[in-house]
């Protein structure tokens, strides 16, 4: 672990007396300090760090390499009637860029400020989960509890680009079926009020590049069906057509995941002033909620570039089909398990579909239950943003809530055909 600037503790911040901190607290900390940032994460730092944990539970820990260099890390408390669906903890290890010159601290030294913030990329997204998880653990562990369903805590490279070298690829690998998934857990978002959000869906990710080839000549001259003509056309297309169909400003009730999103993200093309370029491609990205009928969308799209011009194509660099919800009745004993434990601890709950895109996607699709959960209330959303940061009484509120919600849905009775 490295020193901090001030001591112990860091930041002059708030302890649980003098010259402590809570041991969970200090562990997250540490955790934060691991540069698994992109575009080169230190992995192997991640790995060497849950390996020391799963020593720590005296659980054990498999590593599965779905590529080369990217490992899963799985550490597994086997459940008194293992041949039961498990429930599965399920969180990454990398976290996002930072733009340094834009935060008050050093986004990897998990400086605590004299309010307990604790400043750190991955602060909300989602080292504290990480750690909230494994320190609910420890302490069921420490009370000598065991639950009839094995519990397993997944630990995902490669989250933050997309997890084709991490949860895609772990989907169809013989590893993931072992698991024998009854239910997951994985990341939320924060919730600035006193309630937490969880998530039963998610929005589509669609990353689409219209390719605009057109007549190139010379900048001075009158050039009919130029690419730059086409990529405007196309432009005008998409955002018309779109701010019809959104209908976020229309309808209170309406949530960012409930509604299509479109932004303009990338535009390449051109060599010169004076030359018309040949080709020109702008690239989008596309967030569309599981409501929405894709296949109709798509043929959307064709007809927006068509117009555009008979020659303007597309190609997907990221296209997510999956349009499966978890059941948020509650009939369903894995809802029903938590919910009904958030209620018996005075936790308001808000239900709704995640707006961007996480691992969760990919169980969903496997057809297995999934619930984005990061239980931080009364905290601003910061994920990917600079200065992002948790507060320690949050954060150790979350391991509370983790040390009911673990056993409740680890004692979900047998559901039919489990028995
Ligand atoms: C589509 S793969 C990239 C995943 C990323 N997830 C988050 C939570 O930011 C996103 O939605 O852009
Ligand atoms: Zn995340
Ligand atoms: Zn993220």
């Amino acid at each position: 672990m490295l020193p901090d600037k001030d001591g112990p503790n860091g930041g002059g911040g708030v302890q649980n007396g003098p010259g402590t901190e809570d041991p969970s607290v200090t562990l997250f900390r540490e955790y934060l300090r691991l540069k698994t940032v992109h575009p080169e994460p230190d992995y192997d730092a991640a790995v060497r760090f849950l390996e020391r944990i799963a020593e720590e539970l005296a659980l054990p820990m498999k590593k599965v390499e779905v590529c080369p260099g990217r490992v899963v890390a799985i550490i597994t408390w086997v459940g008194s009637r293992p041949e039961l669906k498990s429930v599965v903890l399920n969180s990454h290890t990398d976290v996002v860029p930072v733009y340094e010159e834009h935060w008050k601290h050093d986004p990897f030294a998990a400086v605590k400020d004299e309010h307990g913030n604790i400043y750190g990329r991955g602060s909300q997204d989602m080292k504290c989960v990480t750690i909230q998880y494994i320190e609910a653990i420890r302490r069921l562990k420490a009370a000598g509890k065991r639950f009839s369903r094995t519990i397993h805590l997944t630990f995902f490279p490669d989250e933050e680009v997309g997890g084709h070298k991490g949860m895609e690829t772990f989907v169809k690998h013989p590893e993931f079926q072992k698991l024998n998934i009854g239910f997951a857990l994985d990341e939320g978002l924060a919730n600035p009020t006193n309630a937490y959000t969880v998530f039963y869906g998610e929005r589509n990710p669609w990353w689409i590049t219209v390719r605009c080839p057109g007549s190139p000549g010379h900048g001075s001259r009158f050039v009919e069906n130029t690419a730059a003509e086409k990529l405007v056309r196309d432009l005008l297309n998409v955002k018309l057509h779109l701010c019809v169909i959104s209908r976020l400003n229309t309808n209170e009730c309406f949530t960012l995941g409930d509604v299509t999103t479109v932004n303009m993200t990338m535009v390449k093309g051109g060599v010169a002033y004076n030359v018309i370029p040949a080709e020109m491609d702008v690239s989008f990205d596309l967030r569309i909620p599981p409501t929405v009928n894709l296949q109709e969308f798509e043929v959307k799209i064709k007809a927006w570039c068509k117009e555009a011009g008979e020659d303007v194509t597309y190609d997907f660099a990221q296209k997510h089909m999956d349009q499966n919800f978890t059941s948020t009745e509650e009939s369903d004993p894995w809802w029903h398990a938590f919910s009904s434990t958030c209620k018996a601890m005075n936790v308001t709950l808000k239900k709704e579909i995640f707006p961007a895109a996480t691992d969760s996607r990919f169980i969903r699709e496997e057809g297995l239950p999934a619930i984005g959960f990061s239980p931080m209330n009364l905290t601003p959303i910061l994920l990917h943003d600079h200065n992002e940061y948790l507060n320690e009484q949050v954060f150790l509120r979350g391991i509370q809530v983790y040390e009911r919600l673990v056993p409740a849905l680890a004692s979900v009775p047998p559901l039919s055909g489990e028995e």
